[in-house]
C-alpha cells in the first residue's frame, strides 16, 4: 500500500472560473518557489526501446490501472481521495475538498468508508487525471531518456490547464514537485500547461480537443476576441506552410502589433503564439544579420513572453544560446538567466519539502 505524503506549501482547492475546481495560491510567491510536493497513489514505468509499439504503452497503462484498482479496493482513504476527482462530467457541481483532507495525518480520521468506485467511473477518472511523466512543462530527474511512466498524483490533479500557466512540475522518484514558473499573487489560480503553449491558437484548440476540453483560459479568450483575428490566421497559415524566411513572419507580426495597438500582456500572448518564428530568427546568425535591426530586440521579446506565459525550457534554451553567442556581458543578463532557470527548474528545496521527499519524520528538527 502506498504511504502517501504531502508538502502543502501555500495552496488550497477552490472553485475555478476556468472549470470545476482548481488549485489556488494562498500567499504571494516569487518565481521558482515550491508550492506542493505530493506522492503518487500509483505509478508505473518501463524502459521503452526506440521502436516501442503501442502494445508496450498499453502494458504500462494496464499495470498502472491494476495498481490503482488494487489500492482503492483495499484502502478506503485511497478510494475516497480518488472519488474526489473529476471525470469531466458535471465538474462545476463537484464538491470542493478541504485541503486538510489531503494531509498525511488526515489518514487517521478517514475511517468513514466512501462508496466504492465502479470500474467504469474509475477508468474515466484515470483518463482525465493521470499524468504522463514526460509531458510538457514537466522535468524528470534521474531517469534515463528512454523510459515512459504514467501515474496519479491526487492533489496535483486539481490543477487546471492554462495557455498562460504560472506553475511547472518536476518528477523526483514517485513524487511530483510543483513550483511557480513566475511570480504569483495570493488568491491566483495555479495553472500548468498540459500541452505546448508556445504555439498558435488553432494548434492549441486542437491540442485541447485531444485532451477532451475546449480551453477557457484568459489567453484563448483574448486571442479569440481579436478584431484582427483574420490577419492572425493568415500569419498562422504562412507559418504552418513552412515559409523559408521566419524573419518576415516576425516582421509582419511586430508591424501588426503596432498597427493594432496591442498593449501589455497581449503582446506577450501573441509573441508566445508565434514563438517558433521568433526562436528561429534569434537562433540564426544569418537571419539576425538580415532582420536584427528591423525587429524588436530579443530581450524585449523574452521579457514579454515570460511575463505572459511564465518561464519555459524552450525560452531558456534560446536565451542561453544567445548569451553564448554574444558573450555574457552583464550582471543583468546573468540575473535574468538565473531567474528564468529558477522558473523552469524551481528553487533549492525547502527543508519541509525535502523531508516529505525523503519521508523524513516530520517531528525532528
Ligand atoms: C485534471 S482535471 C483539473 C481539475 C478539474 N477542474 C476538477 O474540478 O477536478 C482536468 C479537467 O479539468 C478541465 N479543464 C482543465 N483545464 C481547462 C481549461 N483550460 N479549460 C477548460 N477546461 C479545463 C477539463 O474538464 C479537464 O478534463
Amino acid at each position: 500500500m502506498p504511504e502517501l505524503a504531502e508538502y502543502i506549501g501555500a495552496v488550497e482547492v477552490k472553485k475555478s472560473e476556468i472549470s470545476g475546481r482548481g488549485l489556488f495560491a494562498t500567499k504571494n510567491v516569487e518565481s521558482g518557489t515550491l508550492l506542493l510536493v505530493t506522492k503518487a497513489i500509483a505509478v508505473d514505468r518501463a524502459v521503452m526501446p526506440q521502436d516501442s509499439s503501442e502494445n508496450a504503452q498499453l502494458v504500462i497503462w494496464k499495470n498502472f490501472i491494476d495498481k490503482v484498482r488494487n489500492f482503492a479496493t483495499k484502502c478506503d482513504r485511497i478510494n475516497s481521495l480518488i472519488s474526489k476527482l473529476s471525470n469531466s462530467e458535471d465538474e462545476d457541481s463537484m464538491e470542493v475538498p478541504n485541503i486538510e483532507s489531503f494531509r498525511p495525518e488526515a489518514e487517521m480520521n478517514s475511517g468513514i468508508s466512501s462508496e466504492k468506485l465502479d470500474v467504469s467511473k474509475m477508468l474515466s477518472i484515470l483518463d482525465v487525471n493521470s499524468i504522463l511523466e514526460h509531458s510538457i512543462s514537466s522535468k524528470v530527474l534521474g531517469k534515463n531518456v528512454d523510459y515512459q511512466g504514467v501515474g496519479l498524483w491526487v492533489l496535483a490533479s486539481f490543477i487546471n490547464h492554462s495557455c498562460d500557466p504560472n506553475v511547472r512540475r518536476l518528477h523526483v522518484g514517485d513524487y511530483v514537485v510543483i513550483h511557480a514558473s513566475r511570480d504569483v499573487k495570493a488568491g491566483e489560480e495555479l495553472n500548468i500547461a498540459y500541452f505546448n503553449v508556445l504555439s498558435p491558437l488553432e494548434d492549441r484548440i486542437e491540442m485541447a480537443k485531444n485532451w477532451g476540453f475546449s480551453c477557457k483560459c484568459r489567453r484563448c479568450k483574448f486571442e479569440d476576441n481579436l478584431c484582427f483575428k483574420q490577419e492572425m490566421r493568415e500569419i498562422e497559415t504562412t507559418l504552418r506552410n513552412g515559409v523559408v524566411d521566419m524573419g518576415s513572419v516576425v516582421y509582419r507580426l511586430e508591424e501588426g502589433l503596432r498597427r493594432w495597438m496591442v498593449r501589455g500582456k497581449g503582446k506577450g500572448y501573441l509573441r508566445a503564439s508565434f514563438w517558433e518564428a521568433y526562436s528561429k530568427v534569434f537562433d540564426s546568425e544569418k537571419l539576425m544579420r538580415k532582420w536584427g535591426r528591423k525587429i524588436v530586440p530579443f530581450e524585449t521579446v523574452v521579457d514579454s513572453v515570460v511575463d505572459a506565459v511564465g518561464s519555459d525550457e524552450q525560452i531558456l534554451k534560446v536565451f542561453i544560446e544567445g548569451l553564448k553567442r554574444n558573450g555574457i556581458n552583464g550582471v543583468v543578463e546573468m540575473e535574468k538567466g538565473m531567474k528564468l532557470g529558477r522558473g523552469v527548474y524551481g528553487k533549492i528545496m525547502k527543508k519541509q519539502a525535502m523531508r516529505t521527499l525523503i519521508q523524513f519524520d516530520g517531528t525532528q528538527e
